[in-house]
């Protein structure tokens, strides 16, 4: 389904963000990327949709590779899920979710909002599906908690059946039990309809939960990739560094619904660099 070959993506200041990453994710997998901030995790998902190009490598989705040609074709195929939902605040529900059905139309019926009655049907059957019942159909998306918009934002992804489904951290603005709630919906969705999912998370409770696959990057490179049972104190470590494996395991037990929690010892401050020191009131 989706194929990353000796990815590598280096930004114009010379950051590494990708090295060297190789993955085959088949058909029907929820595979989780785990990574301390700053590891990847983003730019590999923006790698899949063409919002980031590798600087060498390649990224294939079923067998086509991403590349700006490609995209028109690629995009339907590929449904994405934000972090911060993403959503147009002031429209409703109804009508954010109609608009995943925009890569798949022509600019004529997409310029005025022209939906067909098959999407409209198909809009309300996957609000109904998420959990939205009928009285948040035409409300704004603004007035909608968090853990809603999120729903909203995966109803929408799968507006046009996508095989392969992106989420960036798509609970990472949600409380514990919310976050919970989000990857169960999506992960069902997925099941039902056959998707693929990349998806990015922090939380290493939860993509113990949750992942079928569990890739971790650190520093652009994958240091653990396999089953979530086979993620131990080793793996901890060589994905987060410096955190110690007594406080790797008392910040994410099994079962627990807490982000991993930095080191707890106190550490040495640095002088601050002379620049810093120019910028005082
Ligand atoms: N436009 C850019 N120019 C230079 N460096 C960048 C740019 N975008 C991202 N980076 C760097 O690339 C690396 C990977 O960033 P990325 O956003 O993929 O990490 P991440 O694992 O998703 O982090 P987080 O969990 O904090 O979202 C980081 O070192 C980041 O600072």
């Amino acid at each position: 389904m989706l194929c990353f070959d000796s990815v590598a993506l280096r930004h114009a200041d010379g950051t590494r963000a990708l090295d060297g990453v190789s993955l085959d994710v088949p058909a029907g997998q929820f595979c989780v990327v785990l990574g301390a901030s700053g590891a990847g995790k983003s730019t590999l998902l923006r790698t899949v949709n063409g919002l980031a190009r590798p600087t060498t490598g390649a990224v294939r989705v079923q067998g086509t590779p991403v590349a700006p040609r490609n995209l028109a074709r690629l995009r339907p195929r590929i449904g994405m899920i934000h972090q911060q939902f993403n959503l147009v605040a002031r429209a409703t529900v109804a009508q954010n979710v109609l608009c995943g059905a925009l890569p798949a139309m022509p600019l004529w019926r997409m310029l005025p909002g022209l939906f067909t009655d098959t999407a409209r049907r198909k809009a309300c059957a996957l609000i109904e599906a998420v959990g939205l019942g009928e009285e948040h159909l035409l409300r704004r998306v603004s007035e909608l908690s968090g853990g809603q918009q999120q729903r909203v934002g995966i109803a929408r992804a799968f507006m046009l059946d996508p095989p392969l489904v992106l989420a960036d951290e798509p609970v990472a603005s949600l409380d514990p039990q919310t976050s919970h709630d989000v990857l169960d919906l999506l992960r069902r969705q997925a099941r039902e309809r056959g998707a693929t999912v990349l998806c990015s998370l922090h939380q290493l409770d939860l993509a113990r939960e949750f992942a079928d696959r569990i890739v971790a990057l650190r520093k652009g490179r994958v240091v653990f990739d396999g089953a979530p049972q086979a993620f131990g104190p080793a793996a901890f470590e060589a994905v987060y560094g410096r955190m110690a494996e007594a406080s790797a395991t008392a910040a994410s037990p099994v079962g627990s619904r807490s982000s991993p929690a930095p080191a707890l010892s106190p550490q040495p401050q640095p002088p601050l660099p002379a620049g810093l020191l120019e910028l005082a009131p």
